[in-house]
């Protein structure tokens, strides 16, 4: 029998704080896990929300889903009422999905304080609801709300409400940790009494767990290993309160860990790029530590690691990146020992394995530096320079030498404040004097220096300055206080960062900057290939 990879994004994820997707937003998120493989996706409740409603009306036309189909969401009838004249579920149908999911209560104590009815009449509205449903060609799926806690207080009544659903003609009941307070050794135990107890066998059962004790991805894949065919998640874990089991966790394990045949084949590898994507979407940013698709979740900052990485990527990683489209990273820090100097350098270009002692001063350097406050992680240009200035022959031509540079703030007496650069420097060699103005000192230092290059280094009207992060570093040991900053250049291809760090912001900033223009004009103009010549302002 085969998996029912069963996301709700849609309907569950959007329940998130701080997400609300508009119908565009919906349907581009539904052809992501299409391409991703999954064979369910929850669009919405029908008649709760018109964005809902609209989706599944603009659906029929607007989707071409290869891999998956769509589910409507809604509840069983109102209780009291005849199922053909509840409004809701009329409008479940009009929806015109192949499959309904439907939400039923499944603890006796939620059905009499919370719906305030009766357990028979609750047991008629989920077997009417799914009959009726049935009875119009939809394949139906009952949510069973609190169903372990319901379980736990009443095995006999949420026993009694699975049956009515399959009664009814469900093809899957699916248990929810709704509050999500389940650990995975009580799923494994619940799931092996209770289909005794039922005398259901596991695989027509499904699961769909919240995260409320950070158990979700766990207390899913247990319930699979359990013999559960059918899981619910969302992309990234999106959901109410802490969130749902994470899609992309909860797959990743149960096909690379178990073996399992979840998603068709080549859909894992799309994992990634299908991660960021909705994140974008819904306006979040990626979570950089999520395991598998995080942009950290195979970066590598201890020295011991990358040693070892440098003879097999795989002693230090659990998975081989590339199956979830994922990339290894090492990162540069004061924790760097020289295989990881030689592993990171290797990835921009530059090999040392022929120079140890570059390699042992560049190590060294990268030591002395962190600990005064600079910082490569996330730096990579300023890194590749400062190697490159150890290597012979290696070092990229500074685009001038500076003589001097002076920034003056003005503060006019209609209140603006204004700041003023002037730039001294021998551009290919000729002398170049540059003044200009900015909002800040730093801005204005930036205007000054590239309008005295411009005219030699035609190519950086493309450059722009894409981010600029200021950190005062508390000083150790009785020194001052310090200033790191980081700048993000773009030239609308590539996103280059460096980094400076000084006393002063706007000497920590010229550093920087300096850095920014020397890597940019490298790696653009036909000159990319490393030229000899003097370092006009080196990022030391
Ligand atoms: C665990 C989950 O996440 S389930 C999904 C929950 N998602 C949502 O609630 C999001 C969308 N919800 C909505 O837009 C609204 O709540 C609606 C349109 C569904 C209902 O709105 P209202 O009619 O104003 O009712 P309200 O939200 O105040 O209360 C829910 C009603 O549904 C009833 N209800 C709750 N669960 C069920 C159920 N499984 N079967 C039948 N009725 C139910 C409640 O008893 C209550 O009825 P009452 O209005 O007669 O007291
Ligand atoms: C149905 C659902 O979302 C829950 O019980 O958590």
């Amino acid at each position: 029998m085969s998996y029912q990879v069963f996301d709700t994004s849609l309907r569950d994820g959007a329940q998130r704080e701080g997400i609300s997707y508009s119908v565009v937003d919906k349907l581009a998120i539904a052809r992501l896990l299409d391409e991703f493989g999954v064979g369910f996706i929850e669009g919405g409740w029908p008649g709760a929300m018109p964005k809902d409603t609209e989706f599944f009306r603009r659906a029929k036309t607007e989707l071409d889903l290869k891999h998956a189909v769509l589910v409507a969401f809604g509840s069983t009838r109102k209780a009291g009422v005849d199922v053909a004249d509840d409004q809701q579920v009329k409008a479940l149908l009009d929806a015109e999905t192949p499959v309904v999911c439907l939400v039923a209560k499944s603890d006796i104590r939620h059905v009499e304080r919370a719906l305030r009815t009766t357990g028979d009449e609750n047991l008629a509205m989920v077997r009417d609801t799914v009959a009726f449903l049935v009875s119009h060609g939809r394949r139906v799926f009952v949510d069973c709300e609190h169903f372990f806690d319901g379980y736990r207080h009443d095995p006999d009544y949420t026993a009694s409400v699975v049956h009515a659903a399959f009664a009814g003609g469900a093809e899957r009941v699916v248990m929810c940790d709704t509050n999500g307070g389940m650990l995975p050794s009580q799923i494994t135990r619940a799931i092996g009494e209770l289909t005794e107890r039922l005398g259901v066998p596991a695989d027509q059962l499904g699961i769909h767990c919240q995260n409320d004790t950070s158990c979700a991805v766990a207390n899913t894949v247990a319930a699979v290993e359990a013999g559960v065919r059918h899981f619910q998640c969302t992309a990234n874990g999106y959901g109410e309160r802490p969130g749902n089991a994470d899609l992309f966790a909860v797959v990743a394990n149960l096909q690379l860990k178990l073996g399992l045949p979840v998603l068709p084949d080549g859909c894992l590898e799309k994992a990634v790029r299908v991660s960021h994507a909705i994140a974008e979407i819904a306006n979040l940013t990626p979570d950089t530590h999520q395991a598998y698709v995080g942009a950290a979740a195979f970066a590598h900052k201890a020295g011991l690691h990358a040693s070892a990485i440098k003879v097999d990527p795989l002693l230090y990683n659990h998975v081989d990146p590339a199956v979830v489209g994922n990339d290894m990273r090492i990162l540069v820090t004061e924790m760097a020992g020289r295989a990881s100097i030689e592993l990171k350098s290797r990835e921009l270009g530059i090999e040392l394995s022929g120079h140890q002692d570059a390699l042992s001063k560049v190590t060294q350097q990268v030591k002395d530096l962190e600990a005064v406050g600079w910082s490569f992680e996330a730096a990579d240009a300023s890194f590749e320079l400062l190697v490159r200035d150890h290597v012979p022959g290696a070092a990229y031509d500074r685009p001038f030498e500076l003589e001097s540079y002076r920034v003056l703030v003005e503060h006019r007496a209609d209140g603006t404040v204004v700041s003023e650069a002037t730039v001294k420097m021998r551009v290919r060699g000729e002398r170049v004097i540059t003044t200009a103005e900015g909002n800040g000192p730093v801005n204005a230092i930036d205007e000054a220096l590239r309008t005295g290059l411009t005219a030699h280094y035609p190519e950086l009207a493309n450059f722009e300055l894409a981010d600029y992060k200021v950190r005062i570093l508390e000083g150790s040991h009785g020194t001052n206080a310090v200033t790191r900053v980081l700048v993000e250049t773009s030239d609308k291809q590539r996103d280059w960062t460096t980094v400076g760090v000084h006393d002063n912001v706007v000497e920590a900033s010229w550093h920087a900057l300096v850095d920014a223009l020397t890597y940019g004009l490298a790696h653009t103009t036909p000159a990319s290939a490393p030229r000899s010549g003097s370092w006009g302002n080196s990022s030391q």
